[in-house]
């Protein structure tokens, strides 16, 4: 696989990882809860909508919390987020598509699979509402097409969360047939957070396009900041998971 010197090593080093992952035996066929209709539901019930990610562990986290993730994933619905996020990702991020079958299996809202999904076969590695698919690591060479991975991915009951970083990966994503578009405020070089990235970034993403922020967002303040640029909806992990996750979400989602 061709990588840039502009990747950092653990972002190498995930992306070696999924490479190396297979996919599943089967062609899944997955009935869908729709994530459009979570963030509207939030909305209405005076809530933010936060996508609430069930992270173990990661590359820029100091140790792994290993509370049953069933737990936390109810702690976040208590809390008010509007739909789940579980990594799926073993070897960097504690995750596994055990995991995220189980939190499916005990929560009533949207699950995304967050995962470094570069090949058909691995989406159907397990069902969940929502797949992500990121921009950046699909021009790599041997992966799949984002456009084709799409197409693959909603053939299967999916939805798809293309994530970006640039306004040329907002582009791409757009003439792949994108609809819900995530703008990371991780640049994959120094795996440093900055908010800028999405206010820089989100201007380049028309109307009618669902639009998340991810990362970094970990204030009440940062939420506000994320909303006024025009995030629809923001995902948040670290912040939700160190500490009381039940308190943690409530501060995030009540503003
Ligand atoms: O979280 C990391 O350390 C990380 C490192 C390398 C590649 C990706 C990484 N995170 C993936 C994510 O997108 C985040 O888990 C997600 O947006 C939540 O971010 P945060 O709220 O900052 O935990």
């Amino acid at each position: 696989m061709e990588t840039s010197g502009e990747i950092a090593p653990a972002v190498e080093s995930i992306l070696s990882a999924a490479r190396d992952r297979g996919g599943g035996d089967e062609r899944l066929s997955v009935d869908g809860r729709s994530l459009t209709a979570a963030f509207d539901r939030a909305e209405d019930e005076g809530r933010v909508p936060v996508i609430a990610e069930v992270k173990p562990t990661s590359p820029t986290t100091d140790g792994e919390r290993t509370d049953d993730p069933v737990e936390l994933a109810g702690e976040m619905i208590r809390g008010g987020a509007a739909a789940l996020s579980v990594l799926t990702e073993p070897e960097h991020f504690g995750g596994s598509p055990a995991t995220l079958e189980r939190v499916r299996a005990a929560v009533d809202v949207p699950v995304l699979r967050k995962d470094f999904l570069l090949y058909e076969a691995q989406l159907d590695v397990v069902e969940a509402d929502v797949v992500l698919l990121i921009a950046r690591f699909l021009r790599e060479d041997g992966t799949d097409d984002l456009g084709e991975l799409i197409a693959a991915a909603r053939d299967r009951g999916f939805q798809v969360l293309v994530e970006t970083h640039t306004e040329a990966e907002v582009e791409t994503a757009l003439a792949a047939g994108a609809e819900v578009i995530g703008i990371n405020n991780r640049d994959l070089t120094e795996l440093a957070v900055d908010l800028s990235t999405f206010e820089t970034v989100a201007p380049s993403v028309p109307e009618g396009i669902t639009l998340i922020a991810e990362s970094g967002i970990a204030t009440p303040g940062d939420v506000t900041r994320m909303r006024t640029a025009g995030a629809d909806a923001c995902l948040i992990g670290s912040a939700i998971m160190d500490g009381d996750v039940r308190q943690n979400t409530e501060r995030l989602t009540n503003l």
